[in-house]
């Protein structure tokens, strides 16, 4: 298994590489802003070095922790919601990780407490810990949803549609991470195509609570399903197809303010498992 440096590293490039590629629906990246008018690369920049010392926490809680796991998921949501107040701070206000800090974190002390036995990162063996830090994650959130005043796009989400979101995905252990890192697995060519490459395949799968909530319709989940088909017919970011039919796709989802966020996030926590398993 690699050491702290070295786990706390691919974090941070997981950060990096997902914003520094070009063109992603709707997304920030070097040159756009997508469907972002409050943020630019600066902004990704700043967010992801200031989270630098919450992911070291995370770490150190995993590394450190004994009990029952639940209580671990704990520990990390006191220190997320920092996170968060940290990176809003940092960024004027803009919520550029809040998925992030949500999903790399749990992936980040995840690993560091299968360090504790473990020489090797598994991808199966993180995901029965996430799995059993998070039993209660839907229960307990969604508790007090009919009289909660001000509710998050995921919470009215749930009430209006039964989606489970994020929440729902890393409770039953971020399956669609694991089909992302199988698919990264496969792609071939320069990482910047195989990280697109990646990216669309994770729009077929990821019920983005983002693009629903800027779509504000629950449909719209389907729609991306076929683009993503399209894209994948074209040639994908080998072929100058599938670059073209990209393009346009960021460029339709610039003009309607649709966005890829809650995508971005699983991507994120995709290229972590990657770079842990060397895989990219
Ligand atoms: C459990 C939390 C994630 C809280 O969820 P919450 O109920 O607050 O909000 P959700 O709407 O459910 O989603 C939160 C963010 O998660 C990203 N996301 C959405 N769907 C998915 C998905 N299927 N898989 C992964 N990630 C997903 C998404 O973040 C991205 O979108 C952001 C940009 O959105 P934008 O519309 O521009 O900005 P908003 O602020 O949303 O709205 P406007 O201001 O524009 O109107 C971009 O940042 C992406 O990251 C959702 O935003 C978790 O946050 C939580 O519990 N928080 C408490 C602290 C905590 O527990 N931390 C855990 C530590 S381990
Ligand atoms: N590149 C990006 N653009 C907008 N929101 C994001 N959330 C995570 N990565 C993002």
């Amino acid at each position: 298994m690699m050491n702290k440096d070295e786990i706390l590293l691919n974090a941070q490039k997981a950060l990096f590489y997902e914003v520094a590629t070009p063109i992603k629906p709707g997304l920030v990246d070097p040159v756009t802003h997508g469907a972002h008018q409050d943020m630019d690369i600066y902004t990704f920049i700043d967010s992801s070095l200031v989270l630098r010392p919450y992911f070291e926490e995370c770490f150190d809680v995993g590394i450190n922790f004994w009990g029952r796991l639940p209580a671990l998921f704990e520990e990390l949501r006191s220190r997320g919601i920092r996170a968060e107040k940290v990176m809003l701070t940092e960024t004027g206000g803009v919520n550029t990780h809040k998925g992030a800090i949500f999903s790399l974190g749990i992936f980040v002390a995840a690993t560091a407490y299968l360090k504790q036995t473990q020489t090797e990162f598994s991808m199966i063996k993180i995901q029965k810990i996430i799995q059993q830090m998070l039993p209660n994650l839907l229960k307990n959130d969604f508790r007090n949803l009919a009289t909660k005043k001000g509710l998050t796009a995921g919470e009215k989400q749930y009430l209006k549609y039964g989606h489970t979101g994020i929440r729902g995905e890393a409770m039953q252990g971020y399956p669609t991470v694991a089909k992302g890192v199988a698919f990264l697995e496969m792609t071939t060519g320069t990482k910047q195509e195989r990280i697109l490459d990646t990216l669309m395949f994770l729009a077929s799968k990821v019920a983005d609570s983002n693009l629903v909530k800027r779509a504000d319709n629950p449909q719209i989940l389907i729609w991306m399903q076929k683009q993503s088909e399209i894209y994948f017919a074209k040639g994908g970011a080998k072929k100058d197809a599938g670059r073209k039919y990209l393009k346009d796709l960021d460029q339709l989802f610039s003009e309607k303010q649709y966005s890829l966020g809650g995508t971005a996030d699983i991507l994120i926590a995709t290229l972590f498992c990657g770079l842990m398993m060397r895989i990219i």
